[in-house]
Formats: C-alpha cells, structure tokens, sequence
C-alpha cells in the first residue's frame, strides 16, 4: 500500500519543535501541529472557498507550462512585486482579505522576531498538484532570507536537496556573500554531482546527496533560515493516491520597496 494514512493527532511530545541544521549556515525549524486542527480546518475553508485562485503559465528551464498548482500573493502596499518562473502574480493587499491578516499575525507570534510582510499562497488541488525543485532565492527577499509556511488541509510530502553547483560557482557565490567555505563542503559539492549528474528531474537520489523528506499536515508550521535558498532546494512532489487538497502560505519578507 503506497497511500500515507492520516498522522495520529500531536501529543505533548510530537508538537515539540524539532531543528535541522544542516551545515553551511542553513536550517530548518519543523513545528508540527503548532495551530490546533479545528483552527486549520476553519482557516483552510475560508480560504478555499474564498480566494481568487491563479493558474498561469510559468516559463520554467526554457519551457512554458501551465503552473502544476494555483496560487496566490499578498503583500504589503508600495513593495516590489514578486516575479518568478516569468510570472508575475496579482499584487493583493491584507486590508481586502482579514482572515489572511489575522494569519499572518498567528505566525508572527508563533516565530518572534521576523516582520513577514508578504504571503506567496500555494493550492495542491490533490496529488497531481506540485510544485518542481526549485529555491526562492529572488533578489527582493535579500541574501539569506526566512521563510515560514504553514500547511492547511491535506498532508503531503516536502522535499529538501542539497543544490548541485560547480566548484567555480560556489566560489563565486561565496565570494559575494564574504563567506567561507570549508574543505569538507566543497568536496560534499563535488560529490554530489558525480552521483546524480546534471539532471534536475526528481528521482531516487543517493544517501551521499543529502535528502531530507517531511511529511506537512494541518497546521504545521517549517521555517526555512539562512542559507538555505542559497544552497539548498525543495519540492513537493506529485503524489497520485493523494485525493484531498492542501494549501501552503508561505511568509517572506520583501526587503525593496517598488
Ligand atoms: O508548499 C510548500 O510547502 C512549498 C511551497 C514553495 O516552495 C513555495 O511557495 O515557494
Ligand atoms: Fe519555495
């Protein structure tokens, strides 16, 4: 039996944060259950039902295609507008949608110290929805930003890989942000090209190429810190026996003004 069943509801102890470092100044901070089922449900209805969805065509590795999940942003009036994949969402503002409001003050309390002023918010219809390996490292979000995202609905698997770069690459990237990297990172680099190659497709990948899978439901909260959009990528996979919908809000906070 493939299909995932249902994750027994958090205790105590399973609701504890739990933190992934993952080296090279990047982690993850995993919180699941941090919002109560019911509160998600209701969150996750409201939004459902509500929101002016989007699906366009991206333009993704020389190929347009139709986004395989619909979306959409919300940020703070007079910021610069988010552009990804040669998309350009519609630019909403929180006055027009208070439940997304009254979300985003939930994860400002359940993450101190971070001004989210901007939600990208993603709709995974049912398993067929996906989003590819990618890392959101657009200029507007600065050099190392934090990314919350809180999942509503339906469980599914998130995905993180360590990003193949050149060794040239990596030296010109960590030249411009003025940081170090040991031996051992270069080698890991280095290492894990040989043993995937040059695809960027999802397959089966060696334990060498530091994988790392979660399984997102209702009302867990994962932060994303660091380097991690610098270094690191993620996805959520298609998953076929997937029937039910999920939705990710992911906060950021965009630095430039339009
Ligand atoms: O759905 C998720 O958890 C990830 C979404 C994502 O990576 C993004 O919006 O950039
Ligand atoms: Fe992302």
């Amino acid at each position: 039996m493939t299909a995932k069943t249902r994750r027994d509801p958090p205790t105590a102890a399973t609701r504890a944060a739990q933190e992934l470092d993952l080296g090279g100044g990047s982690s993850i901070s995993y919180l699941p259950g941090h919002f109560a089922a019911d509160q998600a449900d209701e969150w996750f209805k409201a939004l459902d039902s509500s929101l002016p969805w989007e699906r366009p065509e991206i333009f993704v590795r020389g190929r347009r295609s139709l986004q395989p999940r619909e979306t959409f942003y919300i940020a703070d009036p007079g910021l610069k507008p988010l552009k990804y994949s040669g998309h350009a969402p519609a630019y909403h503002i929180w006055d027009d949608f208070p439940v997304l409001q009254a979300i985003r003050d939930a994860v400002c309390e359940a993450v101190p110290g971070y001004a989210f002023n901007s939600c990208l918010i993603n709709r995974y219809a049912d398993g067929d929805s996906s989003v590819a390996w990618h890392s959101d490292a657009e200029k507007l979000f600065g050099i190392a930003p934090t990314i919350a995202s809180l999942s509503l609905g339906t469980s599914r698997d998130f995905l993180v890989r360590r990003k193949v770069r050149s060794k040239r690459a990596s030296a010109e990237v960590d030249s411009a942000h003025g940081t170090k990297r040991t031996k051992r990172e270069k080698v890991s680099a280095v290492d894990v090209i040989s043993s995937r190659g040059e695809t960027q497709d999802e397959k089966e990948l060696g334990e060498e190429t530091s994988k790392f899978s979660f399984y997102l439901g209702n009302g867990d909260v994962l932060l994303m810190r660091g380097n991690m959009q610098r270094d690191w990528e993620h996805a959520v996979p298609k998953r076929k026996a997937v029937k039910g919908t999920r939705l990710s809000l992911t906060f950021r906070t965009v630095l430039e003004p339009s």
